[in-house]
């Protein structure tokens, strides 16, 4: 079976994209075992996740995301950036404003281009932030989870949990060069009071309006960036008084500027989606 593939990043966070409007590749084989097979670094092509371009009913387009390890996910912001722009090039959806169907609900997108019509960054809505403990989902006594405690080895964290469509741990620390990312990482990401696993990000602020980043991702590890962390950092930013609603986040693959609108209580991020390249696979 032979597969046409498109290697996208949005800040280092990369994704193999590929077109199943017509369901050729899920008459086959499922898109999670798909995805581990190409996104494995060493037996197959190498990326963060595999991204699916999807019909949809109520929406202009379907997104679906994968994860590495297989999984899939309710949302990804630097991912759906490299879809947006992958639609609007290959003239799939003409339109500069489109709205995308995700598993965690409707996501708008605004592509933003230079002269040449070639897209240099888009603007996302990404909704609003979901914080009751039962919606994240995250295992907690009562309907407030704000720098809660969680005992990992023998550390005791201070856990803001904040879903964006998928879950995030946001951990403040005075500084994050140092600590063993991918040690800590993955507890957290299994941690017990997360029964869907989560994201984890482990932030430094270096003033109201800009925070650094380092993130470990549910399903892949370790990664440059991540757009949907990006949002729920400054959720847990502006919940906890260290923020402004408005800031930059640096993440060691590039920085986002996202802002939590009050008017709409949604999440809007603006940043870039790059080619890599393209190719076609057979699978054996
Ligand atoms: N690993 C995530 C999905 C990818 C999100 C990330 N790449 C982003 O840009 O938001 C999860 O399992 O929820």
């Amino acid at each position: 079976m032979e597969i046409a593939l498109t290697k996208m990043h949005g800040l280092g966070n990369d994704f193999l994209l590929a077109d199943d409007r017509n369901g050729s590749i899920a008459e086959k084989l499922s898109y999670g075992e798909l995805a581990v097979k190409i996104c494995d670094r060493h037996f197959g092509i190498g990326a963060d996740g595999l991204i699916l371009i999807l019909p949809s009913t109520s929406c202009d387009l379907g997104f679906a995301i994968y994860n590495s390890d297989g999984s899939e996910a309710g949302m990804c912001g630097n991912g759906i950036r490299c879809f947006a722009r992958y639609v609007y090039e290959k003239t799939i959806l003409r339109q500069k404003i489109m709205t995308i169907e995700t598993a965690s609900g409707p996501v708008v997108c605004l592509l933003e281009n230079d002269g040449e019509d070639l897209v240099t960054s888009v603007r996302v809505d990404m909704g609003p932030p979901r914080l009751m403990p039962e919606e994240i989902p995250f295992i907690w006594p009562t309907s407030e989870a704000i720098e809660v405690p969680l005992k990992v080895l023998d550390q005791a964290f201070q856990v803001t949990p904040v879903s964006m469509g998928n879950p995030h741990a946001v951990i403040f620390m005075d500084k994050i060069d140092d600590i063993p990312l991918e040690v800590w990482g993955p507890l957290v990401e299994k941690h017990p009071a997360f029964p869907e696993k989560t994201n984890v990000e482990f932030v430094e602020v270096l003033s109201r309006e800009k925070m650094r980043v380092r993130v470990w991702e549910r399903g892949a590890g370790v990664t440059l960036a991540c757009g949907t962390g990006a949002c729920a950092v400054l959720v847990a930013g502006v919940l906890t008084g260290r923020s402004e609603r408005k800031a930059e986040i640096i993440l060691p693959g590039g920085s986002l500027a996202v802002e939590w609108d009050e008017r709409s209580g949604h999440l809007h991020k603006r940043g870039p989606a790059e080619w890599v390249f393209e190719t076609k696979i057979k699978l054996f």
